[in-house]
């Protein structure tokens, strides 16, 4: 492999199944390009419907045993990966940089945050309370929480580490076990993650791991199977929509976190430092990658030329890079086809009357970099107002009234996060509750952690991740009513 750590153990090519490190059956591979030189880092295995039927079967037998014991030995079990973690971050880093792009720093924290989820869930899981209901004299009416099953995931490149942790940790926490398909980009890190997972003692079975390169082939298993009684999933609208049609015929219970279209919305009397550092903040996170990050910057009349100026004049800050190198702070897109799917929608704008302040094309860096671009006079009838543009791309809209913000913010499918910058404590409360978002940052835009329900309304999903409420998820509820008293 194209790349070195201080354990180069962790670097794996092969599919974990049923705590076996293996090749696909019919022994083809895929490549991993670091997105940032397009070298090829591995050549990967892939498998396919039959891999996948295996380690459904091997996680419904693993998930006997584990099921039965107490939750803290579960938890002592997470505990122990959770560490492991932390002892590899950098490891882990590199390759997350490696092998999707963002840059190192970003990369240590997404370790941290992925870790988090194990930790917390190691905790919330001995905390799965059940309820003895008033009843009738003669009876008594109970009810219990109990794991869901075999629960299949679909992880996205975006977050290679935590969007896996966020699922594996509240699965593993209750009793179930997961079989995992990361996204064909980011295999690496997820291996890797199974490599811990067993020197922390997961049993063989309850964690596999099936990098593909039929994406389709290995999700039509997981969603028809009816071994696997639940699905989650964290990646685009269109493939959730596909994956809660493919999983009606069995019936499953799914979780889905799926695309968001983010206003951040800038009043008048905001802290103009504030806004423009959070929505700075928010929209260059992973190079403009990430389901939270703000697409539509929705600014007030009277503050909006300030915050154009000197949100700009930020932009143009960016050290834009390889994330290895050192003093990068904003990294390449994950594909040349996300690149060109980026340009066409400021394109598009430019058409329709859009002004472009700074940047707007690629980079001469390479056919990776999309310079970071910001973009005024921009109209809801454009592309950049209804469509994510998953890129380092800001398109700035003026609003008069907070009625008209709230219109603009909600005048969309999606309903992941949403920003709001005033000082009026009841403008805070009405906007909080007028908008039809899962998710609403007052005065932050780094809103995520793990204690935290994360999850969408409208198109953007259902289902919480993270938090006490992120157990849920992964628990059926038992009522058992207890006659003859
Ligand atoms: N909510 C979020 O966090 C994310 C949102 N997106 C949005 O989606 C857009 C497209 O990104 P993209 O990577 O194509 O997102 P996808 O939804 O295609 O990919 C996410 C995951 O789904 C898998 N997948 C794709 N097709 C199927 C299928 N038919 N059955 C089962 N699994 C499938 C992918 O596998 P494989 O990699 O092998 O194709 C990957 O593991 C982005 O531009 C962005 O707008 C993307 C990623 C994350
Ligand atoms: O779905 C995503 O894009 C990842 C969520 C990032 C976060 O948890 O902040």
């Amino acid at each position: 492999m194209n790349i070195q750590l201080n354990d180069n153990s962790l670097l794996k090519n092969q599919a974990y199944i049923d705590g076996h490190w293996v090749d696909g059956d019919s022994g083809s591979t895929f490549e991993v390009l670091n997105p940032a030189t397009g070298e090829v880092l591995a050549n990967v295995s892939s498998v396919g419907v039959t891999e996948t039927k295996r380690a459904i079967t091997a996680a419904q037998v693993a998930m006997e045993s584990w099921k039965a014991l107490d939750a803290k030995a579960r938890s002592q079990v997470l505990e122990q990966w959770h560490q492991l973690i932390l002892d590899n971050q950098e490891d882990l880093a590199i390759l997350m940089t490696a092998e999707q792009g963002k840059p190192l720093a970003e990369s240590r924290g997404e370790v941290l945050y992925g870790a988090s989820f194990l930790k917390w869930f190691a905790e919330e899981g001995k905390r799965v309370y059940g309820d003895v209901l008033p009843s009738s004299n003669d009876r008594r009416s109970i009810v219990i929480k109990q794991p869901v099953g075999v629960v299949g995931a679909i992880t996205p490149w975006n977050f290679p580490n935590a969007m896996i942790t966020r699922k594996a940790g509240p699965a593993l926490a209750v009793g179930c076990a997961i079989v995992l398909k990361p996204a064909a980009e980011t295999p690496l890190s997820a291996l890797a993650l199974a490599d811990l997972a067993e020197r922390a003692g997961v049993p063989a079975g309850l964690f596999s791991v099936l990098p593909s390169r039929s994406a389709a082939e290995v999700g039509g298993e997981m969603t028809s199977n009816p071994t696997v009684k639940k699905v989650t999933f964290t990646g685009s609208t269109a493939v959730g929509k596909l994956l809660m049609k493919q999983c009606a015929d069995t019936v499953k219970r799914t979780s889905m976190e799926l695309g968001g279209n983010a206003p951040v919305i800038i009043f008048d009397d905001a802290d103009l430092d504030k806004a423009v550092a959070g929505a700075l903040a928010s929209k260059y996170r992973n190079a403009g990658q990430t389901c939270i990050c703000a697409n539509r910057l929705l600014v007030q009349e009277g503050i909006y030329d300030a915050f154009v100026e000197k949100f700009s004049a930020a932009v143009q800050q960016f050290h834009m890079g390889n994330g290895l190198e050192n003093g990068v702070n904003l990294g390449p897109i994950i594909t040349e086809k996300a690149v060109a799917d980026i340009h066409q929608k400021v394109e598009a704008a430019i058409e329709d009357g859009a002004t472009v302040v700074t940047g707007g094309k690629v980079s001469e860096l390479g056919p990776h970099f999309y310079e970071p671009t910001v973009i005024t006079n921009a109209t809801p009838d454009m592309r950049l107002f209804k469509e994510e543009i998953f890129g380092p791309v800001a398109p700035v809209f003026k609003f008069s009234t907070e009625q008209e913000a709230i219109s603009l913010a909600n005048n969309t499918e999606f309903g992941l996060a949403s920003y709001i910058y005033t000082q009026d404590i009841g403008r805070i409360w009405r906007v909080s509750e007028g908008v039809d978002y899962g998710m609403v940052g007052v005065n932050e835009t780094a809103i995520s952690s793990e204690i935290i329900p994360f999850g969408g309304v409208k198109e953007s999903g259902q289902g919480r991740e993270g938090s006490k409420y992120g157990l849920d998820d992964y628990l059926e509820t038992k009522y058992i009513c207890m006659g003859g008293i």
